[in-house]
């Protein structure tokens, strides 16, 4: 018998009814309980459309308000202390302040502008720190240990949403995220292992299990996705005493693995006393074979056989052919599921049909999104349970699909390719070395020491967005939206000069992502009306698609950018998005190595550098924030990450002469253990976060001598609160004592899109005042 389920659904709601109860709910337009009744009828509803998809189980415990990791902080009972919660609070309540920290003073304008996370806060109560989760898109609320850190199951959240499936009639197999995985995931605030933690922690989780097999699960999904990653030898040993002390529990356990190959664990993730075992077939298709050898007999063995991070339609007869000798192998016993959480993925296809969807049906065609994938999964079980003849129908619409985008003449584009192919060896090459472009751009631009810039993005407000949504709708013409943008960029300038800022940017008023606005622009991508996924919090993102050889058919941002520099007198800096993070923030498509995609975006950005730099504009930057996410969650596939990815950043940032400086902006992530790399960027300037580590993350910049300028952010941007002057001072102080002061730069940490216009400028003309202090300081 084959079984099937999934192991999580998208929980921001089709029409991203979350996100939009959450902000009212923030901006105090809806009470709790209102908000409560929100998420319950989207928790039903994706449990009808798994049970209606003839899932075995739905799955109880991937919703959350904000984060699932911040769930699981307080299911476990672990706020950190310094929040000061007196027990007056309501959980929910709690939940919010854990993820969006509070400043009592200027609580309405956090609140007014539907920010999420937020940085250092006035009473002292800074949010968690947020990250990336793996390789993902998605960020995650990171718990917060000490050694005197303890355990209690302390939120019934999870146990009555059991209840509620229960109620509804369905078979419910609960999720939570293992005990390695949670503690791996958070950070030590104190010099201590925070492994030595999990003694206190299992038996809470023993408590957990045994409480969530007492409310009626039939299956607990453990997900411990760290298996996957190259662990120290003791995480690694740890794996089996804490299974083992888990068993007692005596709960069906599936442990589940994903995004990538076990390799070294594999041998232990077949031993751990659980009932099953999940693993992802489309990131690791080359260890099934060994699981089904290693696998005892007496588990289960679920294959996440449709991929969970990309939205192409699977390919069913290759899916049939990975499973059939699997499944005879196992006596005709196993689980079919996606390869992981389908939160990474938007919900439904069905949005995407009618005469203004900006996707033609040709493809749509190739697509599926988390419903269809679900679908998909049914109709793999139904081949085996009741033969393939009851889906002869479904199997040959998914096979005329893949044919049809096979034989598409839209994927290749022979341009693209001849171009490729008589690209010169040192395209990726500037014309001279560091030294002497610095010397030359320094004449060109006669900037002061401690030169002020921003990363691009000034506040997007809602009077932008409305008018972007009105335009699209039809309801506002042309050349009245982009008059609306003008006036925008325009004031954005006049901010600008009279805060006194060096190098201005115009905005980025016009784009409504800094990935989707270039994906709706370049041939080889499209874009979708409402294939939206959560990026944290209430924040959505809406990648665009990669389908087809890249190339751009006209120029995407030179006449916004000429247009702001023939505002001003100062230096307009060009503002693109790079290879690798349009790459990394969009579903790429999987007929071809991600490395050849990342080429020929990397051509279409060099275009754009090149065209900027002949309109006159002597300063381009070009973000890369995702370089750092895209590598590999396996060390040994680093290096040829790193060679392409670089490779392709520096094809793209190459074209120009040596007056010309080239920015980049990394964000989101540590860097240290790809400095090599990121200075082989051969970036002229880099702005980096570093002001939620108080710029330790610079230290590895200064230990390594990077030898190019650096602006490293001197304030988070996630939060409302204006930064004081003297604070950034002492920033930029400690970032003199590990780099040249020449070649230090003064910036906030990132983009200014999420915050509003009052606490921007205070923070901005505080942010020059403390720039001008250590221009007298260091001269200059
Ligand atoms: C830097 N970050 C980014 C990441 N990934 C990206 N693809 N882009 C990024 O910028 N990853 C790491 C971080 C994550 N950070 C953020 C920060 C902010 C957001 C965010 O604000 N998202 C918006 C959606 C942005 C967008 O596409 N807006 C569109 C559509 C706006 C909209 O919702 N319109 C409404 C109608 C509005 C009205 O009538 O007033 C509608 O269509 O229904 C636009 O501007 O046109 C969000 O709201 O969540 C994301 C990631
Ligand atoms: N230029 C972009 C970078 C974000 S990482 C911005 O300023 O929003
Ligand atoms: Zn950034």
């Amino acid at each position: 018998m084959i079984l099937s389920h999934t192991l999580g659904f998208p929980r921001i709601g089709a029409q991203r009814e979350l996100k939009f109860a959450l902000e009212r709910h923030w901006r105090g337009e809806l009470d709790a309980a209102a908000l409560e009744a929100v998420g319950r009828e989207l928790r039903q509803r994706h449990w009808a459309l798994q049970r209606d998809a003839g899932l075995d189980f739905v799955t109880v415990g991937d919703f959350a308000y904000y984060d699932h990791v911040a769930n699981h902080i307080q299911l476990l009972g672990c706020e950190p202390a310094r929040f000061g919660f007196d027990g007056s609070e309501g959980e929910l309540t709690r939940y919010f302040t854990l993820a969006r920290g509070v400043a009592a003073d200027i609580a309405g304008s956090a609140a007014g502008c539907g920010c999420a996370a937020a940085g250092p806060a006035h009473d002292g109560r800074p949010a968690l720190e947020m990250t990336k989760w793996f390789d993902t898109n998605y960020h995650y609320l990171v718990p917060e240990f000490l050694p005197d850190t303890a355990f209690s199951l302390a939120s019934s959240r999870l146990f009555d949403e059991v209840a509620e499936a229960r109620a509804l009639g369905h078979a419910v197999k609960a999720v939570v995220l293992g005990p390695l995985s949670f503690l791996w995931l958070g950070k030590e605030k104190a010099t201590f292992d925070r492994l030595a933690l999990l003694e206190r922690l299992l038996p809470v989780y023993g408590q957990l299990l045994s409480r969530l097999k007492a409310a009626g699960a039939e299956w607990v999904q453990i997900d411990e996705p760290i298996l996957g990653l190259d662990l120290p030898a003791a995480w690694r040993a740890a794996f089996e005493p804490a299974y083992i002390a888990l068993a007692a529990a005596r709960a069906r356990l599936m442990l589940a693995t994903y995004f990538s190959p076990l390799a070294d664990n594999l041998n232990l993730a077949c031993r751990l006393p659980v009932a099953a075992l999940h693993v992802d077939a489309v990131r690791a298709p080359d260890e099934l074979a060994a699981l089904a050898d290693w696998l005892p007999a007496h588990k289960e063995l679920s294959v996440g056989i449709v991929d969970g991070r990309n939205i192409w339609r699977t390919d069913l007869d290759r899916a049939l052919a990975r499973l059939l000798p699997l499944a005879e192998r196992r006596g005709g016993r196993l689980w079919l599921a996606p390869s992981c959480s389908l939160l990474h993925v938007p919900v439904s296809l069905a949005a995407e049909a009618g005469p203004r969807a900006p996707l033609d049906d040709e493809l749509r065609g190739w697509l599926a999104f988390a419903t269809e994938k679900l679908a998909e999964i049914d109709i793999l079980k139904r081949v085996f349970n009741d033969g393939e003849d009851t889906v002869a129908e479904d199997l040959a619409a998914s096979r005329r699909a893949l044919a049809a985008r096979r034989a598409s003449p839209r994927v290749a584009d022979p341009a693209v390719a001849a171009r490729l192919a008589a690209l010169p060896a040192d395209a990726d090459r500037r014309r001279s070395a560091f030294p002497l472009r610095q010397a030359r751009q320094r004449e060109r631009l006669g900037l002061p020491a401690f030169p002020t810039t921003t990363i691009g993005s000034f506040p997007q407000t809602a009077e932008i967005r409305a008018a972007r949504a009105a335009f699209k709708r039809g309801e506002l013409d042309s050349a009245s939206y982009r008059e609306r943008m003008a006036q925008e960029i325009a004031h954005a300038v006049r901010r600008q000069e009279s805060l006194g800022l060096d190098v201005l940017v115009h905005g980025e008023a016009e784009r409504n992502d800094m990935v989707e606005y270039f994906g709706e622009q370049l041939a080889g991508f499209a874009f979708t009306a409402s294939g939206w996924v959560q990026s944290y919090g209430s924040r959505c993102v809406k990648p665009p698609l990669i389908y087809g050889d890249v190339s751009r058919p006209q120029p995407m941002t030179v006449e916004w950018t000429t247009y702001a520099q023939g505002l001003t007198a100062r230096p307009m800096k060009g503002m693109l998005t790079g290879p690798i993070t349009l790459l990394q923030w969009s579903f790429v498509r999987d007929d071809q190595p991600r490395a050849d995609t990342a080429l020929q975006i990397a051509l279409a950005i060099r275009d754009e550098v090149a065209d900027l730099e002949r309109a006159g504009i002597a300063i381009i930057q070009i973000d890369e924030p995702a370089i750092r996410e895209g590598l590999p969650l396996r060390h040994g596939d680093w290096r040829a990450y790193l060679a392409w990815a670089t490779r392709a950043f520096r094809i793209a940032a190459s074209p120009v002469a040596d007056e010309t400086q080239i920015h980049t902006h990394m964000c989101y992530a540590e860097f240290n253990d790809i400095l090599p790399e990121i200075a082989a960027l051969d970036a002229d300037v880099i702005t980096i976060e570093t002001s939620r580590s108080d710029m330790e993350l610079l230290a590895g910049f200064g230990d390594f001598r990077y030898p190019n300028e650096i602006g490293p952010g001197v304030y988070d941007i996630h939060s409302p609160q204006v930064p004081a002057t003297a604070e950034m001072e002492r920033l930029l102080e400690k970032a003199a004592a590990v780099i040249p002061a020449q070649n230090l730069w003064v910036n906030p940490d990132c983009g200014l899109k999420t915050r509003a216009w009052p606490e921007t400028e205070a923070a901005l003309r505080n942010m020059v005042e403390a720039a001008k202090r250590l221009r007298v300081r260091y001269g200059g």
